[in-house]
């Protein structure tokens, strides 16, 4: 029998669909199943998704949805209705039927293997709890104000949770569900025994004063407080929430709970990372994903020049990492634009950098000091020449011309330092350059890492050295890389295949996962 390959394409979602073994019966025949097949696909709800916005754009009546739902190539049928169950349970979460997509495409192999996993999956997809809460506080001038806040106890399957708390105005249920997606998967990928939850809430940080932050981290704790726990929930920093925004929350949390949970505590760093090494851990851990994949090609990261986005925690602790390990840190971003310095930043411009953002100023202001960098304002990093390029900013911040200008710019890798920086059409564009990406789930799990150690007894009775604490992150660093290639190439993805990494991370976690559920009677 002939085993080769045919594809359909659909002229609204723009994408070529999924493979067929070609027909024994001859042109014919396979053109039936081709018709067949696309359609199974027009008929999909994420089909109709695609042509309702197609009209919407064109008629201009229609209400235009700021960020379409991108419909990905089509998929097997039960890969497709997996993802169309989650679509059709809730339409407007873009992000996280994104990040659902994404899994999913890497899961289609695991599937196909074993039908047993899909109902897993399906259960997998629906977060455990979700709870959604308001936050009234007072400003300075005695002004009330109310947001609301968010925790999506995404899965329990493997351990308690842990997750980050993001506190920036775009938040919403939809982007607390993708990040409590994501660090399930993160944490399962990890060594340890956790589950995985996202949170927030649409309060900005910026522009508020140390005491208006205090009594908004306070009346957020009000309400947190009785879903948190050691053996429940940890919280931990994402955009916006940082060591002092730690510190008020868990003040708050320690007064509310704490006689609740006495002996269960190992310590005030539970969840605060004062004095630990924790809100280092995720930048240094993505610098020493990146000095893995080139040791394995026999390269260094001495020499390399590298493009970072953000200008916040990940990516300040990934610059001064890059720094000590020879490495040309070339450019900074934040909302208004990027500064590149072309000879690269050393330790000395790196210290004015750093007080730039202390003060909250501009990074234009980079320029009084050095007149040779530049400032680009409403512009992106990624059109420098690079070798290797480091998003640490937020979600989708590399879209498809993004993505071009990397692969000409000389990018042959991609550490993912933001969750899911990249679009679908971007990874599309990074995978044809042959950019090969290391994903958040495992680059920057650093912070998940530390995290542990820090709740670990051992440590708070020995105090171990910030040597202690970086040879630890790169032994989990590795671990996980080494899964993640394992299941790789037991599914058939060659090693140095662009997506290898993440396909690989993807199906390791959730295996992971649904041996713990189905031991539990998947609940
Ligand atoms: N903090 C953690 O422990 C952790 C762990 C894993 C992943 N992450 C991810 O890393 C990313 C950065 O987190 P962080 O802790 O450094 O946050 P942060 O708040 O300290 O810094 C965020 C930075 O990104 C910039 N930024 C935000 N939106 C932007 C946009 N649309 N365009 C350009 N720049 C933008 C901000 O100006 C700021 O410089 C987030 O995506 C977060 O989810 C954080």
């Amino acid at each position: 029998m002939n085993e080769g390959t045919s594809r359909i394409f659909c002229s609204v979602c723009r994408e070529y669909g999924r493979k067929h073994r070609r027909n024994p019966y001859g042109n014919e025949g396979s053109r039936n199943m081709q018709m067949s097949a696309l359609e199974e696909h027009n008929n999909s709800l994420l089909h109709k998704e695609a042509l309702r916005l197609q009209m919407a754009s064109k008629d201009k009546s229609l209400p235009i949805v700021e960020r379409p739902i991108y419909v990905k190539p089509l998929m097997s049928k039960t890969a497709g209705s997996i993802v169309e169950a989650v679509f059709r349970r809730d339409p407007h979460d873009v992000e996280f039927i994104q990040s659902v997509q994404e899994v999913v495409h890497s899961l289609e192999p695991v599937l196909v293997k074993n039908s047993q996993y899909v109902h897993i999956l399906e259960r997998l997809l629906e977060p455990e709890r979700m709870i959604v809460f308001r936050v009234p506080w007072m400003d300075d001038k005695g002004e009330p104000h109310v947001n609301r806040g968010f925790r999506v106890q995404f899965s329990q399957a493997l351990g308690p949770c842990r997750g980050g708390l993001r506190f920036h105005p775009a938040m919403n249920l939809s982007t607390a569900k993708f990040l409590g997606f994501e660090q399930t998967l993160k944490n399962a990928l990890s060594p340890y025994k956790l589950g995985g939850a996202g949170g927030g809430s649409d309060f900005d940080p910026k522009g508020k004063s140390e005491n208006e932050i205090m009594r908004f981290c306070q009346s957020f704790m009000d309400e947190l407080y009785r879903y948190l726990g050691p053996d429940q929930d940890l919280p931990a920093e994402d955009m916006g929430v940082g060591p002092r925004e730690m510190g008020y929350l868990f003040g708050q949390y320690r007064r509310l709970a704490g006689g609740h949970f006495q002996g269960n505590f190992t310590g005030p760093k539970i969840f605060w990372s004062g004095s630990s090494l924790r809100t280092e851990a995720t930048g240094y851990g993505l610098v020493f994903f990146a000095r893995l994949l080139l040791a394995e090609m026999n390269k260094e990261l001495k020499g390399l020049r590298c493009a970072v986005s953000g200008s916040g925690k990940i990516a300040m602790h990934v610059i001064e990492k890059l720094l000590s390990c020879g490495a040309i840190p070339i450019t900074v971003s934040d909302t208004k634009g990027f500064l590149l310095d072309e000879d690269g930043f050393d330790y000395v411009k790196f210290s004015v950098l750093r007080d730039i953002k202390v003060q909250q100023r501009c990074l234009r202001d980079y320029l009084k000091s050095y007149t040779r960098a530049r400032y680009f304002e409403n512009a992106k990093p990624w059109n420098e020449r690079c070798d290797i390029a480091f998003p640490c900013a937020t979600q989708n911040e590399i879209e498809q011309s993004d993505a071009l200008n990397l692969v000409n710019s000389g990018c042959r890798i991609l550490i993912e330092g933001s969750n899911m920086p990249c679009t679908p059409q971007a990874i599309d564009i990074l995978r044809k350059g042959k950019v090969l990406i290391a994903p958040a789930k495992s680059a920057s799990a650093g912070g998940v890492a530390v995290g542990e150690l820090e709740l670990n007894h051992e440590y708070n009775l020995m105090h171990w050295s910030a040597e202690d604490f970086e040879s630890k992150l790169q032994e989990m660093i590795k671990q996980t890389y080494e899964k993640s290639i394992k299941e790789a190439n037991n599914y058939g993805f060659p090693k140095d295949s662009p997506e290898a990494l993440v396909h690989g991370g993807n199906i390791s976690a959730f295996l992971n996962l649904a041996q713990a559920m189905s031991d539990q009677g998947c609940v």
